[in-house]
């Protein structure tokens, strides 16, 4: 898979500048974590890259036609008649020409995406009536199961317990040491400084590697 990159790009909501011209490449089976206050423009890199914002000018290459996405979520409808199981399976349905159904192979899939997130007791469960941090593992799963090349996370620590955090970043290392390409969003420098690349953003630009670099160690 050629390394994908981005080049000169620039997005904007109306007239405001999220990303303000930045390049950058993202190795391919490597962790790239972007970093940055709020508002810096990590999020809509992830969506520029997801395909579902496009950039006002600059070119994206040699991203891959499937792409994982598990977005920043906070709120779901208690009543929102899906279980986890289903959400998860929604993973294998992206891959599904006319809505085909799941076979047996894709059922161990999510069987499988459930387990590794530890979430098989919950797969029954609503999506709107279970805790946020068990609502963000079963994103997470939905995630994997589409196996993608490209996995973009927005803040995959968000809401979870130390516990869940630990799982997530082993699930994470465990599909970059398969040859994922890994983008995510993060806070959380201590899983920041376990990625391959940080890319720090401030007011839409990356910072210089080195002063990023440095900024991590200082706090
Ligand atoms: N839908 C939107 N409409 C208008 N402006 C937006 C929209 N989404 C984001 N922005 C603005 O674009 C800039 C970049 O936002 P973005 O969400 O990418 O930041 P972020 O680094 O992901 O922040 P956070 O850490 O809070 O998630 C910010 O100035 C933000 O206010």
């Amino acid at each position: 898979m050629a390394e994908l990159s981005v080049r000169n790009l620039t997005c904007t909501y109306g007239n405001h500048i999220a990303l303000n011209n930045i390049t950058a490449r993202f190795p391919t089976g490597k962790i790239t974590a972007l970093i940055g206050s709020n508002g810096s423009g990590k999020s809509t890199l992830l969506e520029t890259l997801a395909g579902t914002l496009a950039p006002r000018s600059g070119s994206i290459n040699n991203l891959v036609s499937e792409i994982a996405f598990v977005p920043q979520r906070s709120h779901v409808s208690h009543n929102l008649p899906i279980t986890i199981r289903q959400t998860v399976s929604m993973g294998r349905w992206s891959a599904k020409k006319n809505w085909q159904r799941l076979t047996a192979a894709d059922r161990n899939i999510v069987d499988s995406c459930l387990d590794r997130l530890e979430i098989s007791g919950l797969a029954d469960r609503p999506l709107g009536k279970v805790s946020s941090g068990q609502r963000q593992r079963a994103l997470i799963a939905q995630g994997l199961a589409q196996q993608a090349p490209l996995l973009l996370l927005d803040e995959p620590l968000a809401a979870v317990d130390s516990h869940a955090a630990s799982l997530i970043e082993d699930v994470i290392n465990q599909q970059r040491n398969q040859g994922t390409t890994i983008i995510l969003a993060t806070h959380d420098l201590d899983q920041a400084h376990q990625a391959d690349q940080i890319i720090a953003l401030e007011k839409g630009i990356i910072k210089p590697q080195r002063k990023a670099t440095e900024s991590i160690k200082k706090r």
